[in-house]
């Protein structure tokens, strides 16, 4: 649905003649149909990216294309048009005080030029869509945060657009309404068969909503593809660091004090097993035990949920010899299980 072939953004940066790169050759491909996230901290260039989508920002170098067109060619009338069919919802809703929740998600296409009664039509079955019916007549002082975010959702689809941005649409708002929010999200993805680009700096926005990823730092994507990869695979330094506390990766502290690196007649094998979707479970692990005649003891375990999947650790104890844990390790990768040895245990 987009793509940026080779793209950079230059700024003049202020008075000097010395420049910013707000975007340093990047290649992005946001899939037809997708919910697609871009992470990055603040300063990264994500706001620089989402402008480029909608035309507000041209390249410095490089082509932007949308729904097949370069973006970067087009005259302003042309431009127009593509914006037309692309939604656009924000941080701060950006509702008008002076109107109502219907007239804010009529004001596209009043400006279109399009008559009331298919404006009532069109309308009418969006405040359904997004829940708020009873809202109609409402002015956005007297909604929540999260219903006037609906009204914004409701506004941007009012043009029937094929590409919905997402500008930091939930930072402003509470753990449970950011879930309902993205849970509107996704089944405007799945119904509508919208392509959604969100940018944020929420790691868990995109673990809950994107199917797709890329991770931007300085300018530059990182790392890009499906989320369930990118954030399970040997994912690069930033995306490591912007996980942060991904539960999966790290070991609880009661154990790690008790553990000594260097393995003695006696010690127990603490071995960290990395279960990515559902493969590892309980009878899978008793057989471990029984087949090699070895005691398995569930120490420690830790679930996140990437796009819809389980990925996480077991950590395990076993009282047994070099030979029997290599056995154990290669019975696990059969499993399609990576395992790793990371101490020893009384
Ligand atoms: N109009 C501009 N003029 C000069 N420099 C700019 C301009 N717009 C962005 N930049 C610079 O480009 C870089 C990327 O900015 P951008 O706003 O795209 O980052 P961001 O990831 O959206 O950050 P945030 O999460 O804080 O909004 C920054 O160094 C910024 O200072």
């Amino acid at each position: 649905m987009v793509a940026f072939e080779g793209v950079s953004k230059r700024f003049a940066a202020g008075r000097t003649s010395a420049e910013v790169a707000a975007l340093d050759g990047v290649d992005l491909i946001v899939p037809r149909g997708s919910v697609t996230g871009i992470i990055g901290r603040s300063g990264a260039g994500k706001s620089t990216l989402i402008r480029l989508v909608n035309g507000l920002e041209k390249p410095t170098s490089g082509r932007v294309v949308v729904d097949g067109v370069n973006i970067a060619g087009l005259d302003e009338k042309k431009l127009r048009d593509v914006r037309r069919s692309i939604g656009m919802i924000f941080q701060h809703f950006n509702l008008l005080a002076s109107r109502t929740a219907f007239d804010n998600i009529a004001l596209p296409l009043e400006i279109a030029g399009i008559d009331r009664p298919t404006i009532e039509k069109r309308v009418t079955p969006l405040l359904d869509l997004v829940g708020l019916s009873d809202k109609r007549d409402r002015y956005p002082s007297e909604l929540s945060g999260g219903q006037k975010q609906r009204i914004g959702i409701a506004r941007a689809l009012a043009t029937e657009p094929k590409l919905l941005l997402s500008d930091e649409a939930t930072s402003a708002l509470d753990p449970e309404t950011t879930r309902s929010i993205l849970a509107l999200l996704k089944t405007i993805n799945k119904e509508l068969g919208l392509t959604v680009l969100l940018i944020t700096h929420e790691m868990e926005v995109i673990k809950t909503i994107a199917d797709h990823v890329a991770v931007i730092d300085g300018g530059r994507i990182v790392e890009q593809g499906p989320t369930f990869d990118v954030f399970t695979g040997h994912t690069h330094a930033t995306t490591r660091s912007l996980l942060g506390g991904l539960a999966g990766l790290h070991l609880p502290e009661f154990l790690t004090r008790q553990m000594v690196e260097k393995p003695e007649p006696g010690l127990r094998t603490i071995l960290r097993i990395i279960f990515k979707g559902e493969n590892a479970t309980e009878p899978m692990l008793a057989r471990l035990g029984s087949d090699l005649g070895i005691e398995v003891n569930i120490m420690a375990g830790a679930v996140d949920e990437i796009a819809g999947r389980p990925f996480g650790m077991l950590v395990v104890s076993l009282l047994a010899d070099e030979a029997k844990i290599t056995h154990a390790r290669s019975f696990l990768a059969d499993h399609g299980l990576s395992s790793e040895v990371v101490g020893y245990v009384r």
